[in-house]
């Protein structure tokens, strides 16, 4: 049986000026699992990140979330898709005018119209979801470590309960033990919710110690697709500098050494 298909990328053509990012781009994301987005900086993975949550109206092809064309819906239509997905953008994007908690609730006032206090003991739960310190939400972003704006961003990512996390570079910036214990988190909270991930990254430990499946964007498609470790034979240079190079090979070894 093949699983559910809750992302439906077609055909996709992303152009900014005379630069083509994306030219006939196909991708599928099954529900339930951990897809990790790699390739060489400037290959447009944060651009595809952004089409698939309807921030950027590709130039040619088309983009299904949940079987829906988010950018033909209806405004009210389109907020009620949006709200089965959260995203965690790479600056983490916290309000820094709000405690922690408050940004937390944001969602759940303006999308559930919950009213303040409930949205503030949920927000509550959701931090703790992230691994957060009950005193955290009452701080100001400013307050937190980088490790901790990357759980209250995952926090609030979280807020609405959505199936799809989308999450671009989550690790980058944290040192590795702090990046280990998102990658952990990542899955915990796959396994707990049922999310399926959509994830941005560089960080091969990140890769090995999270993804299902792996697509790597080259030549302004997705040049290929699958389990890590069939996607590292893929005879291409970049790929193969990028898993079979010291970085890859240190991180295949890790991944080994996790599993006996
Ligand atoms: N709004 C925009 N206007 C013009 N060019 C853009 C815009 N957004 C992205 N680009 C260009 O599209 C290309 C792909 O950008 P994108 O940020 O998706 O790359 P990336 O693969 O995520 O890179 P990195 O790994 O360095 O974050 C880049 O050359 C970038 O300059």
């Amino acid at each position: 049986m093949t699983a559910e298909t809750v992302i439906e990328v077609r055909g996709l053509v992303n152009r900014f000026g005379s630069q083509t990012v994306h030219e006939n781009l196909d991708l599928d994301v099954r529900r339930g699992e951990i897809i990790g987005i790699v390739g060489g900086s400037g290959t447009g993975k944060s651009v595809l990140l952004r089409t698939i949550i309807g921030l950027v109206r590709p130039v040619a092809g088309e983009v299904r979330v949940f079987g829906e064309n988010l950018l033909s819906l209806p405004e009210e239509k389109r907020s009620l898709v949006e709200r089965r997905f959260g995203v965690l953008f790479q600056s983490g994007a916290l309000f820094s005018s709000l405690t922690v908690a408050e940004n937390v609730a944001l969602p759940m006032v303006e999308h559930a119209k919950l009213d303040r206090a409930d949205a503030t003991r949920l927000a509550g739960v959701k931090l703790a979801l992230s691994g957060l310190p009950v005193d955290a939400g009452r701080k100001s972003p400013s307050q937190l470590s980088g490790g901790m704006i990357k759980r209250a961003a995952l926090a609030r990512a979280l807020a609405l309960d959505p199936e799809i996390l989308f999450l671009d570079e989550p690790t980058a910036g944290l040192d590795p033990i702090s990046a280990a214990a998102f990658d952990s988190l990542i899955v915990t909270l796959r396994d707990a919710l049922g999310l399926t991930v959509f994830l941005v990254t560089h960080d091969l430990d990140t890769l090995y110690s999270t993804c299902d499946r792996v697509a790597v964007l080259s030549q302004r498609r997705v040049l290929a697709v699958g389990p890590i470790d069939e996607v590292a034979r893929t005879d291409d240079p970049w790929v193969q500098a990028y898993f079979n190079g010291p970085r890859g090979r240190a991180a295949t070894f890790a991944a080994r050494q996790g599993k006996d």
